[in-house]
């Protein structure tokens, strides 16, 4: 039987900032460079003295859905937030660039200055840094922070969230997790009267779409992965979905949210997909079972202590089991709790939109704070 190609051989193992051809042709509109020079620091918009002032840091698959939908629904934000949006600017790496949906006018490479004068910051470029001192620097002012970074969160959440308790800002990121399924609402404040004994399911989009496409229609891992990319689905360095890193960080967010004991990075036992071969995906369909990546985080007494166990790892599941039944791009959460019993959470795990929706959310949620 084959052995599916190592990762290198997918393109899919980067360095942190090289370009990644897989992933950028999610970006069509990135790609078209206009001759015109843009200003590297955009001009503060005519300021309406009532409105938030936004400041948007990336637009890319995420943030220029953001950034759409903030002026598509600036009405209806308005009336939940109780008090305009305003799109302060919006901070990208390469000020030359139009992007669709985003007013170029506001497009600066002067990060700092966006967030020194924003009312609330939206961070959706990714990465550790510099996200994490510009977030952390936001919140020192006690302008509160929406974020959609789980590798941040998952890396660096706890101390953010002290620096954000200290200075009585909020700190947002339910679109971190299963992007538009409002699942930190649900497991964080919805279920906070109840004791969850284990949370499983699909949270990551772009590995299950891989998955779905070669078991369903036989589409090759490569060709799938390709697809993905153009979908908006992966990550930045795309290693973080196909070895588990990305649903790892999903999953000790949620383990922390459920149970408020210290998990991390380091405690998942993870396992990708990337060492998948073809006499796998052959052999579970021989047996009428399907492969999927799923992350489970359960409380366990092992060993006389309180603890967490978190792991991410792909599993061949019967066909009729509510995971197997994922398509594409869809995430599923299962909850366990003692009084709730079993709930599903189920709907669109990764994308632009599907992402814009719970980061908008956050936006009126962290208004409604101030
Ligand atoms: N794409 C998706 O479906 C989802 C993404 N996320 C998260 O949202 C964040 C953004 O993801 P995407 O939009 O997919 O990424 P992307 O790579 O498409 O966009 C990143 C944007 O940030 C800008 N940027 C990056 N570093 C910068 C810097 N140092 N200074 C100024 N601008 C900088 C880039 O120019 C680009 O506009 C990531 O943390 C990702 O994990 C979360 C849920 C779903
Ligand atoms: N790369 C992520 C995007 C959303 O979090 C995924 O595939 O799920």
């Amino acid at each position: 039987m084959t052995t599916r190609p190592s990762t290198g051989r997918r393109g899919a193992r980067l360095p942190d900032d090289a370009p990644n051809p897989t992933h950028t042709t999610t970006h069509a509109p990135d790609r078209l460079e206009h001759a015109m020079t843009m200003p590297t620091s955009a001009p503060t918009p005519s300021s309406d003295p009532a409105a938030l002032r936004v400041a948007l840091l990336g637009a890319g698959t995420v943030g220029a859905s953001v950034a759409r939908l903030l002026g598509e629904r600036a009405e209806l934000l308005a009336a939940r937030a109780g008090r305009p949006l305003e799109l302060a600017g919006v901070a990208v790496r390469d000020t030359g660039r139009v992007r669709d949906g985003v007013d170029p006018a506001l497009l600066t490479d002067d990060v700092e200055g966006l967030v020194e004068r924003a009312d609330l910051v939206v961070e959706v470029m990714g990465g550790l840094e510099p996200a994490r001192g510009l977030i952390e620097r936001a919140l020192r002012r006690g302008v509160p922070v929406v974020t959609a970074n789980k590798q941040l969160i998952a890396q660096q959440g706890p101390q953010l969230q002290a620096v954000a308790d200290e200075h009585g800002a909020g700190l947002h990121y339910e679109a971190a997790v299963m992007a538009a399924v409002p699942v930190m609402a649900v497991v964080g404040e919805s279920l906070a009267g109840d004791e969850i004994a284990s949370i499983s399911g699909i949270v990551n989009g772009s590995t299950n779409y891989v998955l779905d496409l070669v078991a369903r229609k036989g589409v090759p891992f490569e060709e799938a992965v390709r697809q993905a990319g153009e979908l908006g689905y992966l990550e930045a360095d795309p290693t973080e979905d196909l070895e588990g890193l990305d649903a790892a960080a999903k999953i000790v967010i949620l383990a922390r949210t459920a149970w408020d004991l210290p998990v991390s990075m380091e405690d998942v036992q993870r396992q990708g997909i990337t060492g998948l071969t073809d006499a796998d995906f052959e052999q579970a369909a021989a047996h009428g079972s399907v492969i999927k990546l799923v992350a489970s985080a359960w409380r366990s007494a092992a060993g006389g202590g309180d603890r967490v166990e978190v792991a991410v790892r792909p599993v061949a599941l019967p066909q009729d089991d509510p995971l197997a039944q994922a398509r594409e791009g869809t995430n599923v959460l299962i909850v366990e709790a003692r009084s709730a019993g079993s709930l599903r959470l189920q709907g669109a795990g990764a994308g632009g939109d599907a992402t814009a929706s719970a980061v908008l959310g956050d936006i009126v949620r962290a208004a409604r704070g101030r």
